[in-house]
């Protein structure tokens, strides 16, 4: 059997009297990447943030690893990108590379090559040496994925990694994702962007605190009788097209 690297539970969350996630059942697998879509505020981030243990669950379960997160050996296994950067912007880029990389426990003599690896991955080669406060958010939103990559890690959660990113620099970063996915690791990735739902290996739909829909995207385009992904977002939404 597939190892499964994220499994989610008739997972719930609440915050105050608001049940944002109702019952959420999820699984990645290892060499896959899982798209995780739905309406803004529908919850895609929670789910994110309680896998990891960031935010305490209100029944069901959630695991990452077999395990309950958060677990701090697990830590150097996962790379995370959360929707809003946190990086030292009296530092540079590389400064930030090298912090990261050396809390995620890589090697003095592998930091270099990480960090060229993947400063070029999202083409910030040329920008190492800038303070990060000189950066433009695209560029910073681009350097968040960076350190999430470092180190190799052997799942991914990308909470919008490509918002502020162009068409050309996007392209190279997802066949960067699909090179991680066919090396056996798995992914895990929010997005807005329809025509990135289709580049995934399965999606999954939230809403109404629930994961209405999770598929592959021919599958879920087969289910709700449409051409695209966007269109089953709005079918499952109730939006006439
Ligand atoms: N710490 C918190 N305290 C109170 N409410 C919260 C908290 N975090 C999230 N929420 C609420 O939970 C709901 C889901 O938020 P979440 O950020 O998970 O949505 P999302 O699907 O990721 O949205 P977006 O696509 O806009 O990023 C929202 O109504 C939000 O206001």
């Amino acid at each position: 059997m597939a190892d499964k690297i994220i499994s989610l539970s008739h997972l719930v969350k609440k915050f105050g009297d608001q049940t944002v996630l109702k019952d959420v059942n999820l699984d990645v697998f290892r060499g896959e990447i899982v798209g995780l879509i739905g309406p803004s505020g529908a919850g895609k981030s929670t789910i994110i943030k309680t896998s990891l243990g960031m935010e305490i669950t209100d029944g069901g379960s959630a695991t990452v690893f077999g395990e309950t997160m958060p677990n701090r050996e697990l830590l150097s296994r996962i790379g995370y990108m959360a929707q809003t950067d946190a990086l030292y912007e009296a530092l540079s880029g590389r400064e930030n590379l090298s912090f990261f990389g050396k809390m995620k426990g890589i090697s003095k003599k592998n930091l270099a090559a990480e960090i060229a690896h993947v400063a070029e991955v999202v083409d910030l080669t040329q920008d190492l040496k800038k303070r990060v406060s000189g950066y433009s958010g695209g560029m910073m939103r681009r350097l968040s994925l960076a350190i999430a990559l470092l180190g190799e890690p052997e799942l991914l959660i990308l909470d919008e990694p490509t918002v502020g990113i162009d068409p050309a620099l996007r392209r190279q970063i997802w066949q960067e994702l699909r090179k991680i996915r066919d090396d056996e690791r798995a992914i895990l990735i929010t997005t807005h962007v329809m025509d990135e739902a289709e580049l995934t290996n399965r999606v999954a739909l939230l809403l109404d605190g629930k994961v209405m829909a999770f598929d592959t995207p021919n599958a879920l385009k087969q289910q709700y009788q449409v051409k695209t992904i966007e269109d089953v977002f709005l079918k499952a939404e109730g939006v006439e097209s």
